[in-house]
């Protein structure tokens, strides 16, 4: 047998090879291979068998995993990335215990970088997006969600959007772009959201028609655009064929997790403050709890979501960093993972689901990342990790030794000695 590369010693495979997304108490079982093999051709995984059996296999390139954890690229299902400037000065405000929606009313927070991004170059734009993928790319992460949202006018929503897409053509990693038109009321429609709301909705046509993204996305909260002028938004969105995201329940309760539940969207994210009502709601729909608890920690909450009570009902969650400038900067997963088991509750085998299968669904990847399965892509990390266990338990650090992004290697961690 040949293959254009072959992974061997491999001490702990993950395949992740469920139907996603994974709901409730599924996300608990977890399937291991031990003293696996796993060859590629063609940027394809070929087979998967025991380091054995891949003795009779002929690869251009062997890779020894020395007895470390395999698992596929992570999944990154919820990310601002495209954005001019960075917010450092905010900190010692939120230190002061100035609540991030205070900061936001007197036109901080992502105002801030609205006004930045509209300053910024495209090509300005696009240069620290690629800065951003290459950071993810190094800590394990094969495919990536990007918003748009700190334009806020139609000219610089379009200009995020392409850079996305540009980035799409640029990077190795797979993009997966998200219009976030609605993500704030800007200045120059403070008191009138609803036509801001048509502006915004006056875009899907174009949008749809060049194929800038795949998913629309709003943030309903206190202050910002309320569950009403939220579900008649993102209807108009599906009517133009789009799938729909909702920034729900963060910081107020507003019934968010309901209505991505009602509106059949395809994640619900942050769900931070989500009732029992907007629970059970979620366990009985399709809808995916995209959980972002870097984003409580970052903002020095108390309150982290109910991640726990939503899988113990049934529900499908994943997790993503919510990359941003104001609420969670950091590009490195493998440090949210730690945090949904200190602070979510979550078992290491719900949290490789949330970050593998689950979060691929909630960007509607599940038929080809967070997996390995013969024919999918092969996007591959060796993790310098002895099994699955150690990831949540070693924090704060990078784990990622070999990132292996359809069927080539993209990141290898060099020896300092
Ligand atoms: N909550 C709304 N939007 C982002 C934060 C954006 C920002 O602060 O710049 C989020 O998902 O956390
Ligand atoms: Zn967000």
């Amino acid at each position: 047998m040949q293959a254009d590369l072959l992974i061997t010693n491999i001490g702990q495979l993950l395949p992740m090879n469920k139907q996603g997304p994974v709901k409730g108490k599924e996300m608990n079982e977890l399937e291991v291979i031990e003293g696996a093999a796993v060859s590629i051709k063609q940027g394809k995984i070929d087979w998967i068998g025991s380091v054995g059996e891949a003795s009779v296999i002929e690869a251009d390139q062997t890779i020894d995993a020395k007895g470390k954890l395999v698992t596929p690229g992570l999944v990154e299902a919820h990310t601002h990335l495209v954005f001019g400037g960075s917010r450092e000065k905010e900190m010692a405000l939120k230190q002061r215990g100035v609540p991030y929606l205070e900061i936001l009313k007197q036109g901080g927070g992502i105002l801030a970088t609205v006004h930045a991004t509209r300053e910024a170059s495209y090509e300005k734009l696009l240069q620290k997006a690629l800065f951003h993928l290459d950071r993810m790319a190094m800590h394990g992460i094969t495919t990536v969600e990007a918003k748009s949202g700190y334009g806020l006018d139609a000219e610089t929503e379009l200009k995020q959007l392409k850079v996305v897409k540009a980035a799409m053509e640029k990077h190795p990693l797979d993009i997966v772009s998200t219009f976030l038109g609605a993500h704030a009321i800007p200045p120059e429609y403070k008191d009138d959201p609803e036509s801001f709301l048509t502006v915004m909705s006056d875009l899907f046509p174009q949008i749809k028609a060049e194929n800038l993204a795949e998913f629309v996305d709003i943030f309903t909260e206190t202050g910002v655009f309320t569950v009403d002028q939220s579900r008649r938004y993102l209807l108009k969105a599906k009517e133009y064929g789009f799938d729909v995201k909702i920034h729900a329940d963060e910081i107020d309760p507003l019934g968010g997790t309901q209505l991505a539940a009602e509106v059949g969207a395809i994640s619900g994210d942050h769900l931070a403050v989500a009732t029992d009502e907007g629970i059970k709601q979620l366990a009985a729909s399709e809808t995916i709890g995209v959980i972002l608890p870097g984003t409580s920690f970052y903002l020095g909450k108390d309150t982290y979501a109910p991640a726990r009570k939503m899988i113990d009902q049934g529900a499908a969650v994943a997790l993503s960093t919510d990359f941003n400038p104001g609420s969670s900067v950091t590009e490195n997963l493998q440090l949210i993972m730690s945090i949904a088991a200190l602070k979510l509750k979550l078992s290491p085998e719900e949290i490789w689901h949330a970050v593998t299968v689950n979060a691929a669904s909630a960007i509607g990847r599940g038929e080809e990342a967070g997996s390995i399965v013969e024919g999918r892509k092969a996007d591959v990390v060796i993790w310098d990790a002895p099994n699955y266990l150690y990831f949540p338990y070693h924090y704060g650090v990078n784990h990622a030794k070999t990132v292996i992004k359809n069927g080539a290697v993209l990141y290898e961690r060099q020896a300092v000695r």
